[in-house]
C-alpha cells in the first residue's frame, strides 16, 4: 500500500452494525472496521440492534447508541493502522426511511464539543427524542392510509413519490409523530434521516438530504424534484407546511456536494487534517448499488437484516409494489428497488431450530444449515411425481406481500395447477432450509420477471449477472440457490468485500465527489479505476434451463399462495 496519497473513509450505519471502510484512488480498500451494536454496545436494552413496543407495533433505535459506536469505531480504525491524516473526504450510508429529531440546542453543542469528553456524553442533550424510528416500524396503518388517498389513491401516489404508502416512510412517520409527540415535534429543530445525521455528525452542522435517500420519504415529488405541498401538508399537521419544510432544510440535486470541512471536535480527538471534506450521506440501498459499475441488466440482491434487489435503470416505471428511487449519483438514472423485512433473521430462525436438533457446539454455525439446503433437492421434490413445497416464513410483518407475522406451508402440484394447504413441510425443520431461501428468491423472480430483459441470443428473460451483497453473501450455498431461481447468464458474484458493500459505496462516492473531472459521472470514473478481476469473485452458477424452468412452473403456485393468504387477511379485515 502507498503511503501517501489522499483516502477516503466510508460509513455504513445499519440495522445491526456500524461499519467503517477506506480506500484509496485506485479504489482499494485499505482499512476497514466494524462496531456490532448487540455484541459492543454498553448500557442500551436492544436486540439485533432495535428496541420493540409490540401493542404500538414499534421498532426503533437509541440514537445515543449510534454516538457511542462512531467514537469506538474510528479508535478501531486508528488501531487497524488508519492515518486520519491521510483522509481527503468522507462520505456515508445509513439505512434507509429512519428519522432523528434534533432540537433546538443541537447547532450549538455541535459547534461546541469538547475533544477530551465523548460524543455520546456530549450530545445526549441535542435530541427532542431519544429514538429513531426504524425501517422495521409497523406502526403506521393509519398515516399510510391518509397519505395514500390524499393523491387519490396508492398508484398515483407511487407515481408522484416513487412508493406507494409503507409503514416505515419518513413522511408517514413524521405525520405520526407529530401527533404522538406534538411537543416533541415542535421542539424539533431539524429532522435528519439516518444517512443525513451522520453527515450532521461529522460536520458539527446540519446536513441536508442527498437527493436519492429523499426518496424514501413519501414527500420528494421525483419528476418535478421538488418537496410536494399536498403530502407535506398532510405530514406537517397544525404547525403548518412552513416550519415543516425548516424542519427538512434543502435537498442538493448532486449528489457529489461538498458539504464543507470536518467537524474541529475530530481534528482534534480523532486526528483529521481540518481539510477533510464531507460528502452528503445517501441510504444503504443508494449506497450499495454504487459498490460496483453496475450494467444494464445487471442485479444486486443485498442479503442483511432486510432482503432488497436492486437494479440501476433509466426508465422511470413506478408501481405500487416496487420502489424507484433517484440515483444518488446520477441524473436521469434511477434505483428500482424491492425490499423484504424477513430477511436475515427469518433465515436465522430456521438455522437456530436445526441447529438446536444437532449437536453442534457453535449455535450461530451455518454448516447445518448450508448441508441440508444444498442435500434437499428443489421445492424439496424428492421425485416429480411428488407436489413442490412452497412456504411463507414472516417472524415479522411483511411489505411484499402486505401479511402479518406468520408461518404457512403449502404443497403445489402444477400438472393440475392445486395448491394444497400443509401444517409444515414433510421434514421439518431441515427441508425448511431449502423451502424458505426459495421463498425469498421465488418473490424476487416473480416481481422483477418484467423488468430484466434477455441477456443473450435464446435465452429467457433474466439478470446478467446477479450479484450478492450483504452479511448472507459469504453463504455460497444460499448463492447457489439463488443462481438457480434467479438465474444469470453469467453466473453468481460476490464483491471481495461484499459483506461491507454500502460503506464500500459510500467511500466510492467520497471519491468521486474530490477527484472528478467537470462533468465526469460516477460510472464513468469508477468504471476506469474498477479492477474486475480482483474486485469480485463468481460463486455460483447462474441460469441452468432444467432448474430454471421448475421454478418458473413453481412462481405460478407461489403467486396463488400469496393471493390466498391475502385473500383470507382482506377477508379477516372486513369481517372485523
Ligand atoms: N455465513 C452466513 N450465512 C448466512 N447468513 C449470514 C452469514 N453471515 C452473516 N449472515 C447474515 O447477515 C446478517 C447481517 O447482515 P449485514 O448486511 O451485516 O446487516 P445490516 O442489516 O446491519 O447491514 C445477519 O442477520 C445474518 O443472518
Ligand atoms: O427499509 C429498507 C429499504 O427500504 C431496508 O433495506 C433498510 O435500508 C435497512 O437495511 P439493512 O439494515 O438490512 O441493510
Amino acid at each position: 500500500m502507498a503511503s501517501s496519497g489522499p483516502l477516503y473513509l466510508g460509513f455504513d450505519l445499519s440495522t445491526q452494525q456500524l461499519k467503517g471502510l477506506v480506500v484509496d484512488s485506485s479504489l482499494k480498500k485499505v482499512h476497514d472496521a466494524k462496531f456490532d451494536f448487540d455484541a459492543d454496545a454498553r448500557g442500551f436494552k436492544i436486540n439485533k440492534g432495535v428496541m420493540v413496543n409490540e401493542a404500538e407495533r414499534e421498532v426503533f433505535a437509541p440514537v445515543a447508541m449510534w454516538l457511542q459506536a462512531i467514537d469506538v469505531l474510528l479508535t478501531r480504525l486508528r488501531d487497524d493502522g488508519l492515518d486520519f491524516k491521510r483522509v481527503k473526504a468522507i462520505s456515508g450510508s445509513g439505512m434507509q426511511h429512519g428519522s432523528v429529531f434534533w432540537n433546538a440546542d443541537a447547532e450549538h453543542l455541535l459547534a461546541q464539543l469538547n475533544p477530551n469528553k465523548t460524543l455520546e456524553s456530549q450530545l445526549d442533550a441535542a435530541f427532542a427524542h431519544p429514538y429513531s424510528p426504524n425501517w422495521q416500524d409497523a406502526s403506521t396503518q393509519k398515516e399510510c392510509d391518509e397519505f395514500d388517498s390524499i393523491l387519490s389513491n396508492e398508484h398515483q401516489l407511487a407515481y408522484v413519490t416513487g412508493s406507494k404508502a409503507h409503514h416505515r416512510f419518513t413522511g408517514p412517520q413524521i405525520l405520526r409523530f407529530q401527533r404522538k409527540y406534538p411537543d416533541k415535534y415542535i421542539k424539533t429543530k431539524r429532522i435528519t434521516l439516518v444517512s443525513s445525521w451522520i453527515a450532521t455528525v461529522f460536520l458539527g452542522k446540519f446536513a441536508p438530504f442527498d437527493i436519492s435517500d429523499v426518496c424514501g420519504m413519501n414527500l420528494w415529488d421525483i419528476k418535478a424534484g421538488t418537496w410536494h405541498e399536498k403530502l407535506l401538508e398532510l405530514a406537517a399537521g397544525p404547525s403548518g407546511v412552513e416550519a415543516l419544510k425548516q424542519k427538512l432544510g434543502d435537498v442538493p440535486e448532486d449528489g457529489g456536494a461538498h458539504l464543507g470541512t470536518i467537524s474541529d471536535y475530530f481534528v482534534r480527538r480523532h486526528g483529521f487534517s481540518d481539510d477533510c471534506t464531507i460528502i452528503t450521506s445517501t441510504g444503504d440501498n443508494p449506497s450499495t448499488i454504487l459498490a460496483l459499475p453496475l450494467r444494464h441488466n445487471d442485479a444486486m440482491v443485498s442479503l442483511g437484516t432486510s432482503t432488497t434487489f436492486l437494479m440501476s435503470t433509466s426508465e422511470y416505471k413506478p408501481d405500487p409494489s416496487t420502489h424507484f428511487f433517484n440515483s444518488p449519483t446520477t441524473p436521469g438514472l434511477y434505483m428500482f428497488m424491492l425490499c423484504y423485512k424477513n430477511g436475515g433473521l427469518a433465515r436465522e430462525r430456521v438455522r437456530d431450530a436445526i441447529n438446536s436438533k444437532s449437536d453442534v457446539m457453535d449455535r450461530t454455525s451455518w454448516a447445518e444449515f448450508d448441508k441440508h439446503l444444498l442435500s434437499t433437492s428443489p421445492l424439496a421434490q424428492d421425485d416429480p411425481s411428488k407436489p413442490m413445497q412452497l412456504g411463507l416464513y414472516f417472524p415479522r410483518p411483511e411489505i411484499i406481500p402486505d401479511l402479518p407475522t406468520g408461518e404457512w406451508h403449502f404443497a403445489y402440484d402444477p400438472k393440475s395447477d392445486t395448491l394444497t394447504r400443509a401444517s409444515s413441510v414433510p421434514q421439518s425443520p431441515e427441508q425448511d432450509a431449502r423451502v424458505i431461501v426459495e421463498s425469498q428468491f421465488l418473490s424476487l423472480r416473480l416481481r422483477s420477471q418484467h423488468l430484466v430483459s434477455s441477456p443473450a441470443k435464446g435465452l429467457p428473460p433474466q439478470p446478467r449477472r446477479v450479484y450478492l451483497v450483504g452479511g448472507g453473501s459469504r453463504n455460497k450455498a444460499i448463492a447457489t440457490v439463488a443462481g438457480q431461481v434467479l438465474g444469470g447468464s453469467e453466473g453468481v458474484f460476490k464483491l471481495d468485500v461484499g459483506e461491507n458493500a454500502c460503506a464500500l459505496g459510500a467511500a466510492y462516492k467520497a471519491v468521486w465527489a474530490m477527484e472528478r473531472e467537470a462533468g465526469e459521472t460516477f460510472e464513468e470514473l469508477i468504471g476506469k479505476r474498477w479492477r474486475e478481476d480482483e474486485f469480485v469473485e463468481r460463486i455460483a452458477d447462474g441460469y441452468n434451463k432444467e432448474v430454471w424452468d421448475k421454478y418458473g412452473q413453481a412462481i405460478r403456485g407461489f403467486e396463488q399462495m400469496e393471493l390466498t393468504l391475502l385473500g383470507e387477511e382482506e377477508a379477516k379485515r372486513k369481517g372485523q
